[in-house]
């Protein structure tokens, strides 16, 4: 039995695995320019966060029914409950769908219809963040707010998602604090390609409440110790991190320093269908190259769960941390 975990840092759209664009693609009649799942495959050679966007926003041409996106979510949450999560806070891309006239009420109910009864069917609670595209304009994020008004019981939070660099997260002051009064959670990538200064701003400016990679706070000492003091988790993604160059090999990367720095770490996919490996993954993967030990594997798994937005079920966060404990490597 793998050890129990919340995925905290999942897009929705980066499950989508060759095999089911090519079911999708042929269902919907979308023309995709790839002979097979081979020649897909080999295109995933990225350099940067761009090259990977570029990619993930091409492939979702195949995603046009609520069926497609039932079908997306329910194969994301079948493969991760295999590897043990047990709670799931899905990011979705509204914007990349709206602007192919693929509306907001066929992604949310789509996705709802695996996420609705995922506890029954897959043993896996989940909660839904809509993310605005940092890349688009301050205004379509607070359309796309608008758009999102009725369906809101559906929704727990909001994030920033896309190209960081130039966009920085004042830029999403208004809509941020729209969604505040709607009642709705703050989280935001800051910090995987963009400067130390845009975590500062994400919880100044945005007043989020977790940070989406925050990898580049190990450059300001006085950052890190802030986040430690606040205890304001970050949400790692360390196999999405070699994909995109953002450290050069696994064995680099800073988790265990930023561990022992007191930083309340969560390890995540990202977009696991993109960067070799859902969330168990990342865990064995951290495991082997960097050594850590089960202490630390425990702690990885313990922030999850304390990191996630379960205030709504006190009882089921308390249930999923007992169950951390008794785990037996
Ligand atoms: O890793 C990511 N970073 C920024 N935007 C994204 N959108 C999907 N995945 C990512
Ligand atoms: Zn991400």
């Amino acid at each position: 039995m793998p050890l129990p975990k919340a995925e905290l840092h999942l897009h929705i759209e980066g499950t989508l695995e060759p095999e089911l664009a090519f079911e999708l693609a042929a269902r919907n009649g979308v023309a995709l320019p790839y002979a097979d799942t081979e020649a897909l495959r080999e295109a995933y050679r990225f350099e940067d966060l761009q090259s990977f966007l570029n990619l993930y926003y091409e492939l979702m041409a195949v995603l046009r029914t609520e069926r497609d996106f039932e079908d997306l979510a329910d194969a994301y949450l079948a493969r991760a409950a295999a590897q043990g999560v047990r709670h799931a806070e899905i990011f979705f891309d509204p914007q990349a769908h709206l602007a192919r006239g693929v509306g907001m009420g066929t992604v949310v109910e789509g996705l709802w219809r695996a996420l609705g009864d995922s506890e029954a069917t897959h043993g896996v609670s989940t909660r839904l963040i809509m993310c605005f595209l940092r890349d688009e304009s301050a205004e379509s994020a607070l359309e796309t707010l608008d758009a999102a008004k009725p369906y809101l019981d559906r929704i727990t939070g909001v994030g920033l998602d896309s190209a960081e660099v130039g966009h920085p997260p004042v830029k999403f002051r208004a809509v941020y604090e729209a969604a505040a009064a709607l009642g709705l959670r703050r989280v935001a990538h800051a910090g995987e390609e963009g400067p130390p200064e845009y975590i500062t701003e994400a919880l100044d400016v945005l007043g989020v409440e977790r940070v989406d990679h925050g990898l580049r706070c190990m450059e300001d000492p006085a950052l890190v110790e802030r986040l430690v003091r606040e205890r304001i988790p970050l949400t790692l993604c360390p196999l999405s991190n070699v994909r995109l160059r953002t450290v050069d090999v696994l064995a680099d990367h800073p988790l265990p320093a930023m561990l022992d720095a007191g930083l309340v770490c969560t390890v995540n996919s990202d977009d696991p269908a993109y960067f070799g490996g859902y969330a168990g993954d990342n865990f064995d993967a951290v495991r082997s190259e960097l050594g850590l030990d089960e202490e630390r594997l425990r702690e990885l798994a313990r922030n999850s769960f304390t990191a996630s937005f379960l205030e709504d079920d006190e009882k089921l966060r308390a249930r999923y941390l007992a169950e951390v404990e008794a785990y037996v490597f």
